[in-house]
């Protein structure tokens, strides 16, 4: 006789399967949810470039959570400020301020209002605004008063607006470099930073720490991420491309001639400059010669081994009392790795088509350009501007004796340098490292990393859930199994 089946046993194994299935599904909707990233709030910081040739303004952005992970920030949106650099306004202040406001406008309509109060706005002013300091500290004041003003009456967060040094252009442009490339964080090999400007140029790259005794002016240490970096850098003032042309003309008019016959320039170019816009650069030392008249005929001959010489009397490679010297008696240690070259460097060697060849083919490329006609040169390239097309043979010419005979590269190590506009979408340069270290978005320790990425987390969620669950159904089955099977013949 079948013993009754007690009918509460189904509903029993029924419940408690489903209370188990509900409880699952509500751990892990639960772990999910509870970790899932929160909506992204974006922070932002305004840089702005002011350079001797142009100011810029950089807006960076950034996943405020994620502030202390490397690479996180972003170049959201660039601004080219019209008309010439702040130190052009010496003569007008309150236009160097002025000069800035549409790019203002852009960057508030680029920044969420919710945001503006809590986004530091910088400006840094490099090499032009060094030489119009040596001229003129009280018309460097004006100009900086000026361009203070505009920018204290911005939404944003203002942060001051000052003259950053040579070594701190250089150093924050390896960090720049460094960080976009994502090298900091590993401790693995750096970048070196190449960066030629209109009136300066740097050179940046991590070297080994008993190299850096012999100049502590050419030394920069860091410690990012856990690793501490002994940087070399040195920043030549007047080597930037516009102020080197003004040192090469200055050496080539010293008899005051009213004509100059000039390598440097293709042949058939000419164009009359005036003597003081050559010699009243503070770079300029020699003084404009008596025999001068207002000014000179500029004619090309297109030489480019005569146009080297020319480059080479800018050099002083004497009188070096370090163990190693660049030029100028400029301590440099061995180079050492690869290197990111940009902002004249790119636009001038990516113009001349010099960015992936060896050196001497460069060399070849290089007196080729310098030997073509002007007019063949202006037909070939009608939309590039004439300033720019007529100081390709110089620059080009120029860049190739800096980096080999003032940096010393060779044929060997020219492959090392990458000639680079941007890297991961950010341009390369200083304003971003410049603001990484304001911001402290760099921290000398590595920051404590979670145990578990959040997907790694919801995996282990999901697998150990799905055990239990399987580890549910096996025992409710034979629990299942026991009560219907179970009847006891009397
Ligand atoms: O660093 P400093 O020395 O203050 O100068 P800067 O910041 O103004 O210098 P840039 O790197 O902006 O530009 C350097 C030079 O390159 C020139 N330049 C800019 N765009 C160029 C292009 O497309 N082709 C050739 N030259 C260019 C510019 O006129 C300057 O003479
Ligand atoms: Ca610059």
């Amino acid at each position: 006789k079948e013993k009754p089946k007690n009918p509460w046993h189904k509903a029993v194994v029924i419940f408690i399967a489903v209370l188990g299935i509900i409880a699952i599904v509500a751990l892990v909707t639960t772990a999910v949810l509870q970790n899932k990233p929160l909506q992204q709030k974006f922070k932002y910081g305004i840089v702005l470039d002011a350079g001797s040739s142009h100011t810029a303004v950089y807006i960076y952005e950034w996943p405020a959570e994620k502030e202390n992970d490397t690479g996180r920030v972003k170049q959201k949106h660039f601004c080219q400020v019209k008309g010439p650099g702040i130190s052009s306004y010496s003569l007008s202040p309150e236009q160097a301020g002025h000069s800035l406001r549409l790019c203002i406008q852009e960057a508030v309509l680029n920044v969420p209002r919710r945001r503006h109060h809590e986004t530091p706005l910088y400006l840094g002013a490099t090499a032009g605004m060094r030489l119009l300091r040596m001229e003129n500290q009280s018309l460097c004041d004006q100009v900086l008063g000026s361009v203070e003003k505009v920018l204290q009456s911005t939404p944003f967060d203002y942060q001051g607006a000052r003259i950053i040094s040579g070594q701190e252009e250089g150093a924050f442009g390896w960090v720049t470099v460094n960080y976009l490339s994502d090298r900091l964080k590993q401790g693995s090999g750096t970048t070196g930073a190449l960066d030629l400007g209109g009136a300066s140029t740097q050179i940046t790259f991590a070297t080994n720490q008993d190299e850096t005794g012999e100049s502590a002016e050419n030394t920069v240490t860091f410690r990012l991420y856990g690793n501490d970096y002994f940087l070399y850098t040195h920043s030549f003032l007047c080597y930037g491309k516009d102020q080197v042309l003004k040192l090469a003309l200055a050496q080539q008019t010293q008899a005051g001639a009213s004509t100059l016959l000039d390598p440097c320039f293709n042949q058939g170019y000419s164009t009359n400059l005036s003597y003081s816009s050559v010699y009243s650069s503070p770079c300029i030392t020699t003084q404009k010669p008596l025999a001068a008249g207002e000014g000179f005929t500029h004619r090309g001959t297109g030489n480019a081994l005569q146009c080297q010489e020319v480059v080479r009397r800018i050099f002083n490679f004497s009188g070096c009392t370090f163990s190693h010297c660049s030029f100028n008696g400029v301590y440099q240690p061995p180079l050492q790795g690869q290197f990111g070259a940009f902002s004249a460097y790119y636009f001038v060697m990516n113009f001349l088509n010099l960015t992936s060849d060896t050196l001497e083919n460069n060399m070849e490329k290089m007196a080729r350009y310098c030997s073509t006609p002007w007019t063949q040169i202006k037909q070939q390239f009608p939309n590039v501007k004439e300033k720019y097309l007529a100081e390709y043979c110089f620059s080009g010419t120029y860049i190739l004796f800096l980096l080999t005979h003032g940096y010393n590269f060779t044929s060997d190590t020219w492959s090392n340098i990458k000639f680079i506009k941007k890297i991961s979408g950010s341009d390369a340069g200083w304003t971003l490292g410049y603001m990484l270290n304001l911001t402290n978005m760099i921290p000398a320790e590595a920051p404590d990393t979670p145990p578990l990425p959040h997907a790694g987390y919801v995996t282990l969620l999901l697998f150990t859930s799905l055990l239990l669950f399987l580890i549910l159904l096996c025992s409710l089955r034979s629990l299942w199994v026991r009560c219907t099977s179970q009847r006891q013949i009397i």
